[in-house]
């Protein structure tokens, strides 16, 4: 559960007037309490609900302060049930899709009749809630909604001569193109170098990195050519992993660029640490009124990003600064409310096309005559949707051939095609293998040889190389409780390890313990999702440390007392895998339960098994599979209308 109680209720309440009115209204509200406290309590047992959305319904019914007992009972409960979405992390409640959760212990009237009460004042004057076109939402996410909105569609860099950018583009790729499909990387780059936001999307590696790091190119001598100082570029991620591997990706990739340009920035941070978090705070030293002194910020790993942090981190950016948002809109959402980034690349619904204006621009500055075709100009419908022209799909992977299995399963749990994700891992290919029948002892024996490696390298004290070995191969589950869990799976292998002596004794720090940092310690440059290995380096007598790799010094060590939150790493959730990658994954699905509704979806499939560069090994029953593959991760929220103005 990721909204709490307090959070809940501290955002809404504006002030001193709330808390007096909250006191007579408990007095006022008193009449109604036992129908409503009756209700929820049995909403309450039959798990309908959780114990802070039960707190926060008796809240709302208090502060709206009507005195008609069934007004008051649907503000509580559709205030329940809008606490309740936002524990499953959606951002708002679609009133139009209500189908009665409740019943058979409250039914709710038609939308209009519950939209007309959340229209009234006395509901209105609470600041609790906010309804805009039959969504209703806390009034807090309605205010990031509407920020996001307003900074994408507001931010206004510097416009460039489009003779500066061809001259770019002509640098970058040389001659004109008459390949009868448009790069669409080449086309990611003059969008990026016109467009004050540029959304890039695609899935593993189909170039993200690559292209982004030729469009700060193009930008930097764009700038200078125009006379303008170096423009500050910052490139962040959402976790210290994911910063550490784009920083070494674009390292990679600034060596195949026509010159080179000491302004691109090769070391990328978190997100935290740009905007300057503070200790036990949810507010940043960069905001609305402290902006970053930045022209260009570049955002990888987008999916990962929740609401609040998207907006803390636009309301920091100064209104001429360039924005180039990265990620793979099919990857598993944020942790925390909202979907934003597949919520903004919905608009463009997987097509690249643009307004035929900027389309024969593109096709010019790009030199693809291609692109100038009537297949890739959006249709008269949706070309009022202005943003929909920042978006531009990457769609060729370089990464897995066409014919790679892990390619084609990707692919086909992407279209949600239940046949043909059967087809593919049925069918006799190298780098899948699927377990449909699969014991919990069958798994650990499977994953058993590689920590014995692993272990065997430890023993040696060679740090480089236990990195190397446990990089190859990861398990991956979905959740952390349960006999699928990661916390039986590292508990059952240790167990396994032990007993086959490649572990000595039963200490909490043991040579070969692999973990995983959970939190963020400025201090020691550790950060949520490092990993680490405990282990004596050869020639150390024997000292047991915790080394982790670092891109100044190789590697590092602390001393385990040094240590911030940290867990075993025998196996990660798959949401914790977001933004690492590894030759080989397993990953076990927990049993289908007839009757049981189904909690994995494409979307944590998907980023499983892109997480393997080589070779996928699923541990999964079969309706597990079909069941993960059905389902799809829809978080409501008024975003992407919001984006198009309302023209979507
Ligand atoms: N147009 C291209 N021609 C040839 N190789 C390419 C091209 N684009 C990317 N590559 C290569 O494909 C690999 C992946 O590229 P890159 O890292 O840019 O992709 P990505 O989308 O950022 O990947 P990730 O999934 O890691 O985020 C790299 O080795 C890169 O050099």
């Amino acid at each position: 559960m990721t909204v709490d109680n307090k959070s809940l209720l501290s955002n809404s309440v504006p002030g001193t007037a709330m808390t007096r009115r909250y006191s007579q209204n408990k007095i006022a509200t008193s009449a109604t309490n036992t129908e409503l406290r009756e209700v929820l309590d049995s909403l309450l047992q039959h798990q309908k609900i959780r114990e802070i959305d039960r707190s926060f319904a008796v809240f709302a019914a208090q502060q709206s302060n009507l005195q008609d007992n069934q007004e008051s009972l649907l503000i509580a409960m559709t205030a329940a049930l809008l606490s309740e979405q936002l524990g499953q992390q959606h951002v708002c409640l679609e009133l139009s899709t209500i189908k009665q959760p409740f019943a058979p212990i409250y039914r709710f009237p038609d939308s209009a009749q519950i939209a007309a009460l959340f229209s009234r004042a006395e509901v209105a004057e609470t600041g609790l809630f906010q309804l805009s076109q039959a969504r209703l939402y806390l009034s807090r996410y309605y205010h990031y909604e509407q920020d996001i909105v307003a900074k994408l569609n507001g931010l206004s860099a510097t416009q460039f001569p489009e003779t500066a950018i061809k001259d770019c583009m002509d640098k970058l790729y040389g001659k004109p193109s008459n390949d009868a499909e448009p790069d669409w990387q080449k086309t990611a780059v003059a969008l990026a170098c016109l467009k004050s936001v540029a959304v890039i999307a695609g899935g593993p590696g189909t170039g993200k990195t690559t292209t982004v790091v030729r469009i700060l190119w193009a930008l930097s001598q764009l700038s200078q050519a125009q006379g303008q100082h170096k423009p500050i570029i910052k490139m962040v991620a959402p976790t210290g992993k994911a910063a550490a591997r784009l920083s070494e990706s674009v390292s990679g990739a600034v060596s195949k660029l026509p010159s080179q340009d000491d302004n691109l920035p090769l070391e990328c941070s978190t997100i935290h640490r740009l905007l300057g978090a503070r200790p036990g705070s949810v507010f940043f030293r960069h905001n609305a009124e402290h902006k970053l002194n930045i022209d260009v910020l570049v955002v990888d790993e987008a999916s990962m990003i929740d609401m609040p942090l998207l907006a803390k981190l636009l309301a920091a950016l100064p209104q001429h600064c360039r924005l180039i948002l990265l990620g793979d809109s099919h990857q598993l959402a944020s942790v925390e409310v909202g979907s934003v980034f597949s919520d903004i690349c919905s608009l463009k619904r997987g097509e690249n096309q643009f307004n035929p204006q900027l389309q024969q621009l593109l096709s010019h500055l790009s030199q693809q005559p291609a692109l100038a075709e009537k297949r890739y100009a959006l249709s008269a419908m949706h070309t009022r949707q202005g943003f929909i022209d920042n978006i531009i799909y990457l769609q060729k992977s370089w990464r897995f051939d066409a014919n790679s299995g892990v390619g084609k399963l990707a692919q086909a749990i992407n279209a949600g095609d239940v046949a043909q994700t059967m087809q593919v891992l049925t069918a006799s290919r190298d780098d899948i293998e699927w377990h449909a029948s699969a014991a919990l002892a069958e798994f650990i024996r499977a994953i058993l040889p590689h920590f014995e490696t692993f272990h065997e390298v430890v023993a040696a004290g060679n740090v480089a190389g236990a990195f190397e070995v446990l990089s190859r191969c990861q398990v991956l589950a979905v959740q952390r409780s349960g006999k699928w869990g990661t916390l039986n799976l590292n508990k059952q292998i240790q167990r396994v390890l032990l007993r086959a002596d490649k572990i000595k004794g039963e200490a909490e720090f043991y040579a070969g313990r692999p973990i995983m940092i959970t939190s963020n310690d400025y201090q020691n440059r550790l950060f949520n999702g490092d990993i680490g290995i405990v282990m004596s380096a050869a020639g150390e007598d024997g000292l047991l440390k915790v080394w982790f790799a670092d891109t100044e010094q190789g590697y590092r060590s602390l001393l385990p007392a040094q240590l911030p939150a940290h867990e075993t790493l025998y196996a990660m959730t798959t949401h914790k895998s977001q933004g690492s990658e590894f030759d080989k994954v397993l990953m076990c699905l927990p049993e289908s339960v007839p009757g049981v509704p189904a909690r994995v979806n494409r979307e944590l499939l998907y980023t499983g098994v892109t997480r393997a560069k080589k070779e996928f090994v699923l541990f999964a029953d079969e309706q597990a599979v079909r069941n993960a593959v059905s389902l799809q991760c829809l978080r409501a929220s008024g975003l992407a209308k919001a984006l198009t103005g309302g023209a979507q």
